[in-house]
């Protein structure tokens, strides 16, 4: 990690950058695989896999008999441990659905807003280091509650083209329709346009590298909607003397060991909690099996010593990170500070691992500076809200003189109209 001292302000911007901005290289590959998944279609999945991930496509379409066996492929503890987790993401999101509420804005006007779901949507699963199965759980829940009754998943296999079984076993808890064998933005692609086996969809869901993330937001100027740019991981901790260092480590560890492209951010008011954080990372990376993919994602981070911690959360606002550890002493009144987070993790027990998953927030969360304007997936993610009105005799009479006047001030004289022959019709049914 790079330790930096006392940044001035006019340097935060260039100090924050992701590792992955503005990389033109991904964006010309990614449009090149998009263009030959919408003129080739299924073909074109099945070339594009062989020559980026060396694999051959058996099926496009998960076979039945993988999915049947999944769930005995995986330990009895791990089935109980995903099982909980999907209580706890159910608890929480199905708190999300809210009541048609109708309101009477004058007398005789009601109005009020009804949530629809989609009726496709299009889930990604990363799949190239780890099988995100988790993720499965994170999109698949809130999909499932809000109504939508296509749900159809996209994931890369691994070389023997096996889907890994807890992938599996979590789709089957979790009403996903369909799965297809397909990673990276090939998969993106054919979700977006459609192919001969895979469905156009109406909406796009989930994180992945830079290939996939930069493959959503190119084919979310086709006409099709996606959930954010969830890119590569990352999490900031804001850390003083209060904190545990050993768990301030494991923390950025945790995100460090997601891609070569993740960032993890220290932010202190104490050379000293730096240092022996520093000291514990050292300790435990020699301890975990992916720090090679860690090591080279620490190269992208930072160690920060600021001058006080109102300092550090101005400086973690204008960062916006995907998720924010507040591993200090007044962590209730820091958190009230928080303008930019995907998700926030208050005092020394509140592990990222555990909203990763099983607590029951959703882990699916913009990065890249995106929390500033995005929030991360929920059940309304999947739901379009659709406003109803209906109005009275009375309700049209306490409204029309309103709307006649802006209507003929705006020059609109047939929107007026439309309220006149109305009110006309009224009167003469009086006469
Ligand atoms: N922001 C979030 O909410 C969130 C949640 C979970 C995971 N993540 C991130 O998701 C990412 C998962 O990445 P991953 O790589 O393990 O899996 P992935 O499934 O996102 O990507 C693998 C695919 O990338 C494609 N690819 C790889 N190299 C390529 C190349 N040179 N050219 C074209 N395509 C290429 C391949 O087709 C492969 O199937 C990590 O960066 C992780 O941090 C983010
Ligand atoms: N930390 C990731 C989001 O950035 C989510 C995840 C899945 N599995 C483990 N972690
Ligand atoms: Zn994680």
């Amino acid at each position: 990690m790079q330790y930096v001292q006392y940044p001035p302000k006019q340097y935060w911007e260039r100090l924050l950058e992701r590792p992955s901005a503005n990389n033109e290289f991904v964006n010309t590959v990614v449009s090149d695989i998009l263009q030959r998944v919408k003129d080739g279609g299924d073909q074109a999945l099945i070339s594009l896999t062989q020559e980026i991930e060396g694999r051959i496509v058996a099926a496009i379409t998960l076979p039945g008999s993988d999915w049947r066996f999944a769930s005995e492929q995986i330990s009895s503890s791990l089935k109980a441990a995903i099982d909980q987790a999907i209580k706890n993401i159910r608890c929480f999101h199905s708190a999300q659905m809210e009541p048609v509420k109708k309101i009477e804005t004058m007398t005789g006007v009601f109005c009020w807003r009804k949530s629809l779901p989609m009726k496709r949507v299009g889930l990604y699963i990363p799949g190239g280091t780890a099988p995100l199965f988790s993720t499965l759980l994170m999109l698949a829940i809130p999909a499932q509650i809000a109504g939508c009754k296509g749900i159809y998943v996209c994931t890369p296999t691994d070389k023997n083209g096996r889907v890994h079984p807890a992938i599996l076993y979590a789709a089957q808890q979790t009403g996903v329709t369909e799965i297809f064998t397909i990673g990276g933005a090939q998969a993106i692609g054919a979700l977006a346009f459609g192919t001969e086996t895979i469905p156009k969809v109406d909406k796009i869901f989930g994180p992945g590298n830079q290939y996939v993330t930069q493959a959503k937001q190119l084919v979310s100027a086709t006409g099709v909607a996606i959930d954010m740019p969830a890119g590569p991981s990352e999490v900031a901790i804001i850390a003083d003397e209060f904190c545990n260092p050993d768990f301030v480590a494991a923390d950025l560890l945790s995100q460090a060991e997601h891609g070569i492209d993740s960032q993890v951010v220290l932010v202190s008011d104490s050379q000293r909690v730096i240092e022996k954080i520093q000291q514990s990372l050292n300790v435990q990376l020699a301890k975990i099996s992916r720090n090679e993919i860690a090591i080279a994602a620490l190269e992208n981070s930072k160690a920060i010593l600021v001058n006080n911690l109102e300092e550090g959360m101005e400086l973690l606002n204008a960062y916006a990170p995907e998720h924010l550890i507040i591993a200090c002493r007044g962590y209730e009144s820091l958190a009230d500070k928080v303008q930019n987070a995907g998700s926030v993790f208050l005092g020394n027990y509140a592990a990222e691992s555990v909203g990763d998953y099983a607590s029951g927030t959703n882990h699916t969360l913009p990065t890249n500076g995106f929390a500033k304007a995005f929030s991360g997936v929920s059940v309304d993610s999947f739901l379009k809200k659709t406003t109803f009105q209906y109005l009275t005799e009375t309700g049209l009479r306490n409204i029309a003189p309103i709307v006649t006047e802006m209507a003929l001030a705006e020059g609109l004289d047939a929107h007026a109209n439309a309220i006149q022959v109305r009110i006309k019709q009224l009167n003469d049914e009086i006469n």
